[in-house]
């Protein structure tokens, strides 16, 4: 797979569609890789979760025979929406391969689900949108059941939702890092401050808090006694010093104590008023914070996401914390925080405790939601096993010289898929090379060629040959896909030239284990003539193994001159 995707890309996105085109030695590996960048964290199961929570209720013996029944009910996280979306599944059974009629009823049911969950309707609706076109575009994947296909498809859209990837906290280049807490009354930022400062203790940090809730004197006394249980020192000047300069001193004492992280918690008010924001936006001036972290309730649901965008727009906030998440039944800001304002969820807070604070894993959070991490691997292993059959049908293909403008349009769409290209090759280690104009303009050219195979007859993709002979034909295609007629002989000769570069690096990676860049860029090298005498060399290669791999066919004459 790494060898024929390796090449497909280094010979199409970054060369021009030209027959005299000059190709980039620039390599871009693509889905194998790319699964590994973005390699998914299994899913904590409804089980594990529950041995958790019941851990948490041990823990509080006294408590306990009382408590039992509402953590029981918790344990049963976003348990509505769980139903919610079975009932969805639940309608496919008995069908063979999803289509758009046949998943009309689970969308309805899917739509429910998230409505009732609290996830405001716009975001429903494009929920919605991209699940159905995922839904209906992906193929039949061997073994796996159009329901089962189905659930990972929507854990596949939950993921994307809540942000994709965990969002770190960021830590400044010079101690110390600065985090501002900012939030409405009572969401629970003064516990999230020890808590957080007790998280990176663990992470080897020293940290010191500073007491900035000055309308709340018993904020102060909260937050001495709360950094006393994690060992955290805390700075408390009173309340009858303005935060600002509370910022500043305490600032000034976490430099002189060489202090890696400063925690700042902050006033909360019931509702967003402008001398809170004034006040916020001069506590941020003084501190300069790396972290701007709103603090919300997760049991607010929309409102939630609401709240992260107003606080955003108002004073710039870098992420939230949703706290509370062990009450919340229902799931809406999860769900919707990041795709509502931008900013990611970087923490949870899942119960009272100091160690109740975790990092925000969307991936296992859509596994919680779902309660189906089984049936997610599965599907998974289904797909691998479908890709490296495709792979090896690509394989063969390659080496024989048959990669077709069919292979060609599959591998585009599988970057495609891969996300934006640009974000593609930002993520290959030394690609820092590549301009964004080059990739825009490789992205601009990859279009124009998906607009001409398109319009292309069933046969011309599979025998590109019958194109390179007939001049009506490629007339055809040009005028089919509003192209010129020169773009497609360009488009062919470029096919053509693909075969002899592909099975070329086919021939660098024989033995089997993956290339060096080193070797696949020689490859690519080797097929490039001194400048001047390119078009020349390409030209004859192609052209020689055009008749290679079509012996009873007569040769492209006229290919790529007039037509
Ligand atoms: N169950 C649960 N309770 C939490 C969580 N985080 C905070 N709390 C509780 O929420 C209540 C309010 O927390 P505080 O930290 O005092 O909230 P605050 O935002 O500082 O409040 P103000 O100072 O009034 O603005 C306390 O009883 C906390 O124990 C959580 O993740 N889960």
């Amino acid at each position: 797979m790494e060898a024929a995707s390796l090449s497909f890309i280094a010979t199409t996105h970054f060369s021009k569609p030209s027959s005299t085109t000059k190709f980039s030695n620039k390599i871009i590996p693509t889905s194998s890789y790319y699964s590994a960048w973005t390699g998914t964290t299994n899913s904590l199961s409804r089980n594990s979760f529950s041995r958790q929570m019941w851990g948490v209720i041990n823990s509080k013996s006294t408590i306990r025979r009382e408590m039992r029944g509402v953590f029981e009910v918790r344990a049963e996280m976003f348990g509505q929406l769980t139903s919610g979306l079975e009932a969805a599944w639940t309608k496919l059974k008995g069908e063979d391969v999803l289509t758009k009629e046949n998943i009309v009823e689970p969308m309805r049911d899917i739509r429910r689900a998230l409505l009732e969950a609290d996830v405001s309707l716009p975001v429903v609706k494009r929920f919605i949108q991209s699940v159905s076109e995922e839904a209906v575009g992906t193929g039949v994947i061997k073994g796996v059941r159009p329901d089962q296909q189905l659930v990972k498809i929507v854990s596949d859209e939950l993921v994307k939702l809540m942000g994709g990837e965990v969002s770190e906290l960021v830590f400044a280049k010079s101690a110390p890092t600065v985090i501002l807490l900012a939030g409405l009354q009572g969401v629970g930022k003064t516990t999230v401050s020890a808590k957080l400062a007790f998280y990176l203790k663990k992470q080897g940090k020293s940290c010191m808090l500073i007491a900035g809730d000055v309308y709340r004197p018993a904020a102060i006394d909260q937050l001495v006694i709360l950094g006393k249980q994690v060992d955290v020192p805390v700075y408390a000047a009173g309340t009858q010093i303005k935060p600002a300069v509370i910022a500043r001193q305490g600032l000034a004492e976490a430099r002189k104590k060489n202090v890696d992280v400063v925690i700042m918690d902050t006033a909360g008010r019931l509702e967003i008023d402008k001398a809170m924001m004034d006040e916020l936006k001069e506590v941020k001036r003084v501190l300069n914070p790396t972290e701007v972290l709103l603090v919300v309730d997760a049991m607010t649901g929309q409102e939630a996401a609401a709240l992260v965008t107003t606080f955003n727009v108002e004073i710039g906030i870098t992420g939230a914390i949703l706290t509370k998440l062990d009450g919340d039944s229902r799931g809406g800001a999860a769900l919707t925080v990041k795709e509502v304002s931008g900013k990611p969820i970087k923490l949870v807070g899942r119960g009272e405790r100091m160690e109740d604070l975790e990092p925000f894993y969307p991936d296992r959070m859509a596994g919680r939601i779902l309660g189906m991490g089984d049936v997610l691997s599965f599907v998974e292993k289904a797909q691998e096993v479908m890709r490296q059959e495709e792979a090896e049908d690509l394989q063969k293909k390659i080496k024989s010289a048959k990669f077709d403008f069919n292979d060609f349009l599959k591998q585009t769409r599988t970057v495609a898929k891969m996300g934006s290209m640009a974000r593609v090759v930002g993520m290959i280690p030394g690609m820092g090379k590549i301009t964004p104009a080059q990739i825009r303009e490789a992205e601009k050219n990859v279009k124009i060629m998906e607009a001409m195979i398109e319009v292309m007859t069933p046969e011309e993709r599979e025998n590109p040959e019958l194109l390179a002979e007939s001049p009506p034909r490629r007339r055809r295609v040009a005028q089919g896909s509003g192209k010129t007629e020169q773009q497609v002989s360009q488009l062919v000769a470029q096919l053509f030239q693909m075969r002899v570069r592909m099975k070329n690096l086919m021939g660098v990676m024989e033995g089997g284990s993956l290339p060096s860049m080193e070797n696949l860029q020689e490859a690519l090298k080797s097929e490039q003539a001194p400048p001047g005498t390119g078009r020349k060399k390409r030209k004859s290669e192609s052209r020689r193994q055009f008749a290679d791999s079509t012996s009873s066919r007569p040769g492209p004459r006229g290919f790529g001159g007039k037509n």
